[in-house]
């Protein structure tokens, strides 16, 4: 198991924003987190990443509390907004920042955004620009990007299809699909785009108020159902 979470809880000014009794997730899953404005999904991910913490409860990665370990960070990689990103490196400079933390040489950075030419549309790459000048969509490109450089085994995306044209979404679920085959990759996804998701996904975790309504395996009914489910 690669991730265990248990009465988890997060409270802001006397009101429960999350609040879920146990998910958990296995190697290899693909799982899209599905839920209103206000869910919780993005508190969900800030705690699973350790940028917030908990007002109860546990989250192990791999069976150790992310709050008390920093092993998780070898094998985990994140893209949940442009926050992220460091605005007045170039896009160039920015991977190669990133490689650097995880042992990738200048050489080993160009290699791997050689293969992502079609992912950047000939938009990122040798423009000359600073991050903070690159559109919304194109900042999520590079934030995504620089993530799966990582090589994770566990990625975490907060809403990617969001800002992306639809050219790079589709894109972007062929590489998950792919890296979920070739590396077993676990991927945690929130998305509003029930199409994307469940496309994508081979489980759903439905959010209400902070709290788990659904969580199941998808099937060739899952959109449907889900779309019943959010127009009543
Ligand atoms: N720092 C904070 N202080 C107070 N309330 C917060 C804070 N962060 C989030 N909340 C509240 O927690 C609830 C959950 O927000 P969250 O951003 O996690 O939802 P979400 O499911 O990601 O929503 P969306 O789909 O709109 O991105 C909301 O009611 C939000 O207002």
């Amino acid at each position: 198991m690669i991730l265990e979470v248990n009465n988890l809880q997060k409270i802001y000014g006397g009101k429960t924003v999350v609040n879920i009794e146990n998910i958990q997730i296995q190697q290899g899953e693909t799982i899209g987190l599905v839920g209103n404005n206000g869910a919780g999904k993005t508190t969900f991910f800030r705690m699973l990443l350790d940028l917030i913490r908990p007002s109860q409860g546990t989250i192990l990665s791999k069976g150790e509390n992310v709050m008390q370990s920093d092993a998780w960070k070898n094998y985990t990689a994140s893209f949940l907004d442009e926050g992220f990103l460091i605005d007045y490196l170039t896009p160039e400079e920015y991977f190669t920042f990133i490689g650097s933390l995880h042992d990738l040489s200048i050489a080993d950075v160009k290699a791997y955004l050689a293969k992502y030419a079609d992912f950047f549309n000939g938009e990122i790459l040798n423009s000359g620009k600073y991050i903070r000048d690159f559109s919304k969509g194109n900042q999520n490109k590079i934030g995504i990007a620089a993530a799966l450089m990582q090589d994770p085994e566990f990625l975490v995306l907060d809403e990617p299809f969001a800002n992306l044209d639809p050219t790079t979404q589709i894109r972007l679920k062929t590489l998950i699909k792919t890296l979920k085959t070739e590396r077993t990759m676990t991927t945690l996804i929130s998305s509003h785009d029930l199409n994307h998701v469940t496309d994508v996904c081979d489980r759903i975790i439905l959010l209400e108020k902070g709290i788990v309504i659904k969580d199941f395996h998808t099937d060739e009914n899952t959109l449907k159902e889900l779309e019943a489910y959010f127009s009543e």
